[in-house]
């Protein structure tokens, strides 16, 4: 699984947190940082939630965990991005139904509002869920993709 991370200035601790674990497991074939680098850097959220699901819409990677301050912004971001489903996770069971129920390729964490070992927990058991599309969920997520692609035309 090839998995995209990004954060703003909020979130970047957090990010790179996260990123190493990701970096360490090795059901993750490649971690792709988009920054931001430091906390010095003060680019707005937008930019990097939407370059990130733009690296999934593209098929360059399989998943993403977006941070910011609260999760929310990036979740936005993310889902104006034609296809992708992002959502914010902060609790383990939300996380597991994002993938089995609404097959999310994204979650986010707020940084001022999930710690570390909460979210280092998550995103591993995020990595090990898959969603099933003979499920019942399925034809529900159907739906989604179904209206986006008629609002496109
Ligand atoms: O949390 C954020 C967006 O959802 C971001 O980190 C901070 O945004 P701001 O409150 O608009 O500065």
């Amino acid at each position: 699984m090839r998995v995209v991370v990004a954060a703003d200035n909020a979130g970047v601790d957090l990010k790179n947190l996260v990123r190493d674990q990701l970096r360490a497991d090795e059901r993750v074939s490649e971690v792709i940082d988009l920054g931001a680098a430091s906390v010095d850097d003060d680019t707005a959220y937008p930019h990097f939630g939407l370059a990130a699901a733009e690296k999934i819409a593209n098929g360059e990677a399989d998943r993403g965990i977006l941070v910011c301050g609260t999760g929310i912004g990036m979740a936005i971001s993310a889902n104006k991005v034609t296809g992708i489903r992002a959502t914010v996770a902060h609790d383990s069971y939300s996380a597991e139904r994002s993938i089995k129920s609404n097959n999310c390729q994204i979650i986010t964490f707020g940084a001022r509002v999930i710690g570390p070992e909460l979210a280092k927990k998550i995103t591993h058991e995020w990595i090990g869920y898959t969603f099933d599309p003979t499920s019942a969920s399925a034809a529900k997520v159907a739906r989604i993709t179904e209206y986006e692609t008629q609002a496109a035309c």
